[in-house]
């Protein structure tokens, strides 16, 4: 790990290290200025600080820890180049501390940032400006940093505080989730029917782990950045960088048919409203969205976020021991959804995948976590491209489960199918005849004979296959992807 060419001679030789991709989000916004006053990743000492109090240990307010985790090997350096997936160098990190966190056990480095080239990719990227780069107004600034599109009710009560205040609006949408696209591309949807001179600038604020509150102060410190002088949200907090307004309740006069403060409808007219579990629920049957709820272009970019289950991806995820008879009940599964059409399916058996995707790994516990990430990898690209991914590894480890179904939930669903048929059913089947050698000590580390297995205790269907047929284990499979929306019923 040594820096690549094109950087200047005294760095070439430095370390190099890449960031996961919310550190590299708050790394380009600390050298953004974004963060400031921060310049750098926190210590041991301010982490502690800000966790217990939201404060600086100098006593500046600041709402969320903003550290970097590194592996234990880098620990010892002075300076660091941090750089990009590709391998781009983005900054030198001067290493003021190396300390591990009390809870998590990661390796943690601290220290001042030199800017070496600001990151240049990403959707939209031509929108987004440092807080130097903008013109600063001299009236009031009403920010709004969202990740949410606005809707006619929203686009209604920030036309209402924007008036108010005599404020030119600065609508920051807050990157950081799988659809950013989508949430950029429904906030200019809506352009002509914000403010007139209203500025859209995206920033790259990854959710925090925080509560709403602090998520408030953060977005407020975010928005002083951009020189904002007020901020729009749902509930005022003690100490915000910039005063917080919220806007009073409005609600749809179906009478009138009109958005408008709730204090404002007559009390006989019939209101109207969404919740974002109905809003989800049409979504999800691929239903319309209302025109008096939002605009037909925030609608339509709704539907690309949360398409409709019978077209979202999906992935398919079977984990039991050798077998247990997933490949049987995966290879059934994926013949009957092609057999109905309307869905691609990619079916990743786990036998298959270690010949190909990960030929030359090992059962140790390292590679067949690394051969699970592999699988979770693909089948997360087949579900992000609206098919379904049909997975049948062992996969005996439930955190490296657990982490494909974090990766394929950002881009889709997930369902876990545990083949729970018991060891001895699996061992008298014993097709491979694999457990006669395990049991004679020819194959070391067999799974349920002398290596692992954790049963899930998250699964969303179990089978046992020791007590009904093949056909029968994806009817069972069948009929939850028919209630769960993902296929219509026949
Ligand atoms: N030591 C050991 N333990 C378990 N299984 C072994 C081992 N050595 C070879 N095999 C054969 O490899 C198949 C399991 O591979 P997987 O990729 O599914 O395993 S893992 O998820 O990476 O643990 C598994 O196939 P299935 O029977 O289809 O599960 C076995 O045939
Ligand atoms: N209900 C059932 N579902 C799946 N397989 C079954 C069932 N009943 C018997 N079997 C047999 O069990 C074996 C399972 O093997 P396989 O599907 O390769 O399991 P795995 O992929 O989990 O190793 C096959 O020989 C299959 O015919």
């Amino acid at each position: 790990m040594t820096a690549e060419a094109g950087l200047p001679d005294t760095l070439r030789d430095l370390p190099t290290w890449t960031p996961g991709p919310a550190e590299l989000a708050d790394l380009e916004l600390l050298l953004a200025g974004v963060y400031r006053p921060l310049t750098g990743f926190l210590g041991s000492f301010d982490t502690a600080m800000v966790i217990a109090g939201g404060r600086l240990a100098d006593g500046t307010p600041w709402p969320v820890p903003v550290t970097l985790s590194v592996p234990k090997e880098l620990t010892a350096e002075e300076r660091l180049v941090l750089q990009d997936p590709e391998g781009v160098p983005l900054a030198v990190l001067q290493v003021a501390e190396a300390w591990q966190d009390p809870t998590t056990q990661a390796w943690k480095l601290a220290g001042p940032l030199e800017a070496l080239r600001a990151p240049a990719h990403g959707p939209f990227h031509s929108m987004r400006r440092r807080p130097d780069e903008i013109t600063k107004s001299d009236g009031p600034v009403l920010a709004v940093a969202t990740r949410d599109p606005l809707h006619r009710k929203q686009l209604g009560q920030l036309r209402q505080v924007a008036e108010g205040l005599n404020a030119q609006v600065l609508l920051l949408p807050l990157l950081g989730g799988e659809h950013d696209e989508a949430l950029v591309r429904a906030l200019l949807a809506v352009r002509k029917e914000l403010p007139e001179g209203t500025q859209i600038i995206p920033v790259p604020l990854v959710r925090h782990d925080i509560d709403d509150d602090r998520d408030t102060l953060l977005r407020s410190h975010v928005a002083a950045a951009y020189g904002a002088t007020h901020l729009l949200a749902d509930a005022e907090v003690e100490g915000t960088a910039v005063p917080v307004v919220t806007p009073e309740p409005w609600a749809y006069d179906a009478d009138v048919e009109v958005w408008r403060p709730v204090a404002r409808i007559e009390p006989d007219h019939v209101q109207a409203e969404l919740s974002q579990n109905q809003l989800n629920a049409l979504l999800d049957r691929g239903e319309l969205i209302p025109d008096w709820f939002t605009t037909p272009a925030v609608a339509a970019e709704l539907a690309v976020a949360r398409p409709p289950k019978h077209e979202r991806g999906l992935t398919v995820f079977f984990t039991g021991l050798s077998g247990s008879g997933k490949s049987t009940v995966a290879r059934g599964l994926a013949d009957a959804l092609v057999e109905r059409g309307g869905r691609t399916v990619s079916l990743l058996d786990g036998d298959v995948v270690r010949r190909l995707l990960s030929a030359g790994l090992t059962f140790s516990k390292a590679d067949r976590d690394l051969n699970i990430r592999r699988i979770g990898y693909v089948a997360a690209e087949v579900t992000r491209h609206g098919g379904v991914a049909i997975c049948a590894p062992i996969a005996p480890y439930a955190a490296t489960r657990a982490e494909v179904r974090r990766m394929v939930s950002a881009v889709g669903d997930f369902i876990l199918v545990h083949v729970s048929t018991p060891l001895e059913v699996c061992e008298r089947r014993d097709r491979k005849g694999l457990y006669a050698k395990a049991r004679a000590g020819q194959i070391p580390e067999f799974t349920g004979v002398s290596d692992p297995y954790e049963e899930p205790a998250d699964a969303d269907l179990s089978l046992d296959t020791s007590t009904m047929s093949p056909g029968e284990a994806v009817r069972h499979v069948l009929d939850l992807l028919v209630a769960g929306g993902w296929i219509r019923g026949e």
